[in-house]
């Protein structure tokens, strides 16, 4: 009788292995072919290894942190002023084109490569298709409007003023204070008050050892890798939550918060569905969205609804608290500056302790605006490129055709530090945003920290009403002394979905005095 070797199956297994090889590598190779001299990009300048594989762009960015942003602005010195910088995405380094990308005019949709390094697609920031997001916006809009915020800016005033005498506790101590994290709390507090009526209570917390600025900066770690694989994010996102905490247990904050956005999306739509839903008088997000008549049914899921708290969170607070760790920085290292904008304020707030300035008495100061524009063009907002794709039209740029469907970015801080725009860019300089209206109008034009178009900021008016709260409060009521935090804790050095400084891993500190 014949017996089976295993040896009589390793050349099959052999074969079958190589042939396999063969056909990847095949496969491989049509697609650098295709992408090198068939595909309508192929026309573009650019480095032909970043038109042949993401693997390039993944180098700089995976590997060398973030740092894809600075070698685009060489590639741009060498090849032009448009180029291919991956297979699939055109940049085009020249402010004065920004608005031709990021508009409201017209159909444009997101990039999926941009959006899954950030969301699965079912908030109203990962929305690829252009139309589902005018749908899932709209029903947002009204809720951030500025004539909402500014009849809800109680909340924004009473949390300021908790974190003021907070960090007024701390004076002639020598408690050193991480400012990003306080500021941190500050938002995500306002965040869930003002948009889901619940409280967090973070910065009624005692002490300041917060663990806000871990929890932000470690998300937007995986950003760049997910970019590259849609796989990152699948396997992350299919981790069981004991997993996720047993890798990183400072996430158990956002895992309780999820858990309770989902729990309070479940109350509201039970309620809705029974007709006991008690009108607080308190509008919240939620609300907005279930009451939407345009919104289908598939829309108000309780885990659509959580995705829209999520995203809404995190777009709100690092953003806003690095603005403002940034403004504070500035100006304690120009006291002149600090000077002129306290002399300013004063003439709204006598007694900040006890009457601090309205909303609209702030918005007339205009070196306060001043500040806060400078201090959100040198900070920089968001670092990621965030590719818009006209789906339906041919965009020109200068001579160049750009086909329908191509992912196309500018990046805000290209513009933001553009010598031609903004001289000596990397100088904190309120003064340039201080003249005739013509002028400053002008120049705010350039000014895109909040991008613009149908895909900009939603909470662009919140922002702004904390923003001017915010700093004014604690200008007026106290001083701040950096310590041990120098520019390399502040200034842009690698693009991690947010900026980050070079010191990324020691935090802006300051003493109160
Ligand atoms: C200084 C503070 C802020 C900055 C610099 C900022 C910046 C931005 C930028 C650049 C975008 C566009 C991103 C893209 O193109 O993909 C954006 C979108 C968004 N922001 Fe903000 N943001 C700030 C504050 C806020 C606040 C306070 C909220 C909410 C409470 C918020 C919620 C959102 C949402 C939901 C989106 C997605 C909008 C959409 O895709 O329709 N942001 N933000």
């Amino acid at each position: 009788m014949m017996t089976l070797q295993t040896s009589d199956f390793t050349p099959t297994l052999t074969t079958l292995s190589l042939g396999l090889a063969a056909i990847w590598a095949a496969s491989i190779f049509a697609t650098v072919v295709y992408r090198l001299f068939l595909d309508p990009l192929s026309k573009f300048p650019g480095p032909k290894l970043a038109a042949a594989t993401s693997l390039y762009e993944g180098y700089y960015d995976v590997i060398k942190r973030g740092k894809y942003i600075h070698k685009i602005e060489e590639l741009h010195q060498r090849y032009g002023p448009i180029i291919r910088i991956n297979p699939h995405e055109l940049h085009i380094y020249d402010s004065n084109f920004y608005d031709h990308v990021y508009n409201g005019k017209g159909k444009w949709e997101k990039s999926p490569e941009y959006t899954r390094s950030i969301d699965s697609g079912t908030s109203v920031f990962g929305t690829v298709d252009h139309d589902l997001h005018r749908l899932r916006r709209a029903s947002l809009n009204p809720f951030f409007s500025k004539q909402k915020v500014t009849a809800l800016q109680s909340v924004i005033q009473d949390l300021s003023g908790k974190l003021c005498t907070k960090l007024e506790a701390c004076k002639g101590t020598d408690t050193a204070i991480d400012l990003e994290s306080a500021l941190g709390d500050f938002s995500m507090d306002v965040i869930s008050e003002y948009c889901f009526d619940t409280k967090m209570g973070r910065v009624d917390r005692p002490g300041f050892s917060s663990d806000f600025r871990s929890i932000f900066r470690g998300l937007t770690e995986l950003g760049h890798m997910a970019k590259l694989t849609p796989l990152v994010m699948m396997l992350f996102d299919s981790l069981p939550d004991n997993v996720v905490l047993f890798l990183n247990p400072r996430i158990k904050m956002l895992q309780e918060y999820d858990a309770s956005c989902l729990a309070l999306a479940k109350r509201l739509l039970r309620a809705e569905s029974e007709g006991s839903w008690e009108d607080k008088g308190h509008p919240t997000v939620f609300r907005e969205i279930i009451a939407s008549a345009d919104l289908p049914p598939s829309e108000k899921t309780p885990e659509r609804l959580q995705a829209e708290a999520k995203v809404i969170i995190n777009a709100g607070t690092v953003t806003t608290s690095w603005a403002l760790t940034s403004a504070l920085w500035h100006l304690t290292d120009n006291p002149d500056q600090l000077a002129k904008l306290r002399a300013e304020i004063r003439t709204v707030m006598s007694d900040p302790r006890h009457k601090p300035a309205r909303l609209q008495q702030l918005e007339q100061l205009p070196y306060l605006t001043a500040v806060l524009n400078e201090a959100l063009r040198i900070s920089t907002g968001v670092t990621a490129r965030s590719a818009r794709i006209a789906p339906d039209r041919i965009l020109m740029y200068d001579n160049w055709e750009i086909p329908r469907g191509t992912a196309v970015t500018l990046t805000a801080a290209h513009v933001h530090f553009d010598p031609a725009i903004f001289p000596n860019p990397k100088v904190f300089n309120p003064e340039r945003w201080v003249g005739e209206a013509e002028a400053r109008q002008r120049l705010e034009r350039y000014l895109v920290v909040f991008s613009k178009g149908t895909r900009g900021c939603l909470g662009i008016n919140l922002a702004w009403a904390e923003l001017r709260i915010m700093l004014s409060n604690l200008v007026m009521r106290m001083d701040l002394v950096p310590f041990e935090t120098t520019k390399d804790n502040i200034e842009l050095y690698s693009d991690m979905v947010v900026p980050e400084p070079k010191n990324y891993q020691e935090p802006a500190q300051f003493l109160i005095r």
